[in-house]
């Protein structure tokens, strides 16, 4: 299942997906005043508290009642919630759709007048993250941003390819990354093959880098990511140019930078401390066979272990980005905890000075229950946008 925050069912229905849409605050509204006997039509969902249980029970209840490709949660109103939810759903994708639409819209839907054209740019595409926030820049950005205005045209030639508004946005943004749906993402995810129990019990390793033994694995991989890519493109840094790819020990038409472990490349070099991983945390810390079972205890021994410096050649970045203006492309094989992410973008940012607003990163694969997303949003560095090929749940 995935959970994205609001599209249309129909769209996806259309498609062959099984969606349901629930809205989070009617359920904690309706749970609120059924507690505390409040008045229904009065009770503010805010004040209801303990946003992770009230989104865990909209989850569940809602997969109980139907098996499902995709639950759309409607008026979540929490900030950065990709970050700070998505270990609590570690088998599914995480998706934050914001809706904005203009009030000239808005008030059409509700059947109120238009409002005087004058007036009404200096209220477009206010929503209520952009209130929570009111003043200050957030310091996240949704996955995607969706507009509300124009969504009337449907496809109605049955070609499956939608016309425009949602039924378009659903296909090009959301399709193509839904495993159920996409046999290439099922195929790649049949390449990474599990080895219970190492490099410690109780973890699952997932041998993401395995991919490239399989035949045709890299060729797929490469392909895939490409297109993730474009997808990541078209959300917010359309016409920008790909200034560099970064890659931690690998190496297109793009400069590619390589970011390696300190005394390995030629001086000038900057360089930032890494945390271990979380693999080499769990291996060097007690070895295959260790006897810690406790989720917390794992992570934590992980994150206990002793990293290593990284490095970048200094100029390569400077002299590839000049000015600023280009974007910085991040590949990565695993997202876990974040802490070789958060060590790469510390590298760029704080000591190549590159403009957090203008890196992507791709990973391969994301393990969400580590929750590195939230640790590089608490770092500083939560308008990076990230993207993932794959979604694995467990250790
Ligand atoms: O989000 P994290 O927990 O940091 O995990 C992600 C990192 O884990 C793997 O590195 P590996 O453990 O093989 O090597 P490393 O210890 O040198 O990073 C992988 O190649 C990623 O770079
Ligand atoms: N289970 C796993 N397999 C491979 N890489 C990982 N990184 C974090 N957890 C992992």
């Amino acid at each position: 299942m995935q959970v994205v925050e609001y599209a249309r069912v129909s769209a996806l229905a259309a498609q062959h997906v099984r969606a349901r849409t629930v809205s989070i605050s009617e359920t904690i509204k309706r749970e609120y005043a059924a507690a505390t006997g409040a008045d229904l039509a009065r009770a503010d969902a805010t004040a209801a508290g303990a946003p992770e249980e009230h989104f865990l029970q909209v989850v569940h209840s809602a997969a109980e009642q139907q098996p499902l490709d995709v639950l759309l949660i409607k008026g979540m109103r929490d900030e950065a919630p990709v970050a700070t939810l998505s270990h609590l759903v570690p088998h599914s994708r995480l998706i934050e759709v914001r809706v904005v639409a203009s009030d000239a819209t808005r008030r059409a839907r509700r059947g109120l007048l238009p409002i005087d054209s004058s007036t009404s740019d200096e209220a477009e595409n206010q929503n209520p993250l952009s209130v929570l926030v009111s003043g200050t820049k957030p310091d996240w950005h949704p996955t995607f941003t969706f507009s509300n205005d124009n969504t009337t045209t449907t496809n109605n030639n049955n070609n499956n390819q939608p016309a425009t508004g949602i039924p378009s946005f659903a296909h090009r943004h959301l399709l193509p990354f839904l495993q159920a749906h996409n046999p290439s993402l099922q195929r790649l995810a049949r390449m990474v093959l599990p080895t219970p129990d190492f490099p410690r019990r109780g973890i699952v390793f997932r041998h993401v880098l395995g991919i490239a033994q399989h035949p045709g694995g890299l060729g797929l991989c490469t392909s895939l990511l490409q297109q993730l890519l474009q997808l990541a493109r078209s959300h917010g840094w359309e016409g920008e140019e790909v200034g560099a790819i970064v890659v931690c020990e690998a190496g297109g038409k793009v400069p590619l930078v390589l970011v390696r472990e300190e005394g390995k490349l030629p001086p000038p070099t900057v360089g930032v401390a890494k945390g271990v991983s979380h693999i080499s945390g769990a291996a060097g810390v007690t070895g295959v066979g260790g006897s810690a079972t406790d989720k917390g205890e794992v992570l934590e021994r992980g994150r206990k272990g002793k990293g290593k410096r990284i490095e970048i050649e200094r100029d390569v970045l400077r002299r590839v980005i000049r000015g600023g203006k280009k974007r910085v492309v991040v590949v990565d094989d695993v997202l876990a905890t974040g802490n070789t992410l958060l060590a790469v973008l510390r590298l760029l940012v704080e000591a190549a000075g590159v403009d957090p607003d203008r890196v992507t990163v791709l990973v391969v694969a994301e393990f969400p229950v580590h929750r590195g997303r939230e640790l590089l949003r608490r770092s500083g560095f939560g308008r990076v946008r990230i993207q993932s090929l794959l979604v694995f749940d467990g250790l």
